[in-house]
């Protein structure tokens, strides 16, 4: 059984009182931290560069998702892998070279993982099932924090689950967007084990939140 896994989106957290917000999350439990790069461009909204995964990993030894929202990823990926994130997450839709990408990644001795949008059907990264160790699936459409969960995704977090059982894949399933105490339960049952939540975590009280999303999983 995959261990269940709870990832901070510190897009939500106070931008000013950061490292509070990030203790608070740690000493609260979480298993990672989900940082989110976007660059305008794949997505609307600017957010963090790889400069900042680095002074985040001077701050804490949790786990860090990076998540890439940007066009032509490879012009980042040596970044992201010398700022320190252990995961990185590329978008199958912002690349012409999705399989360089997961190579590359894997060579600098990174955990690969890919992203689909929620329009992205799974038929779509069949064949880097076998290679990847993450499968994010969007739960929201990507670009902002605190949007509804579509639960259309539910069906694609099976569909990969069921891949997974049949062929014996080594791919964690992660969700982002809308993750709720309810919400959760549901990708849970689906077959998810990474739940990225920023708005419910960060927009009250961190602990608590935290308490409730790991409740809910039990
Ligand atoms: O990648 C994204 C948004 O594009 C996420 O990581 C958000 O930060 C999730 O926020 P909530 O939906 O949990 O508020
Ligand atoms: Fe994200």
């Amino acid at each position: 059984m995959v261990k269940q896994m709870i990832a901070p989106s510190i897009l939500s957290a106070q931008r000013l009182n950061l490292q509070a917000d990030i203790d608070q999350a740690v000493a609260a439990g979480v298993d990672m931290l989900h940082i989110d790069l976007m660059d305008g461009v794949f997505v609307p909204t600017l957010s963090f560069g790889p400069a900042f995964i680095k002074d985040i990993r001077t701050i804490t030894q949790v786990p860090l998702d990076a998540h890439l929202m940007v066009c032509n990823p490879e012009h980042y990926l040596d970044e992201v892998i010398a700022a320190g994130a252990d995961l990185i997450n590329v978008h199958v839709e912002s690349t012409q070279h999705i399989f360089r990408l997961i190579q590359l990644i894997h060579a600098a001795h990174k955990k690969a993982g890919v992203v689909l949008n929620p329009g992205t059907a799974v038929t779509t990264i069949a064949p880097l099932l076998a290679t990847v160790d993450n499968v994010l699936v969007m739960t929201v459409n990507p670009g902002f924090g605190g949007q509804a969960f579509i639960d259309a995704m539910l069906e694609k977090i099976q569909q990969l689950a069921q891949l997974k059982a049949q062929h014996n894949y080594n791919y964690t399933i992660e969700v982002d967007g809308g993750i709720n105490d309810q919400t959760i339960q549901q990708c849970a049952q689906a077959g998810a084990n990474i739940f990225v939540a920023g708005s419910y975590i960060f927009d009250h009280q961190i602990a608590s939140q935290i308490q409730k999303l790991q409740q809910a999983l039990k």
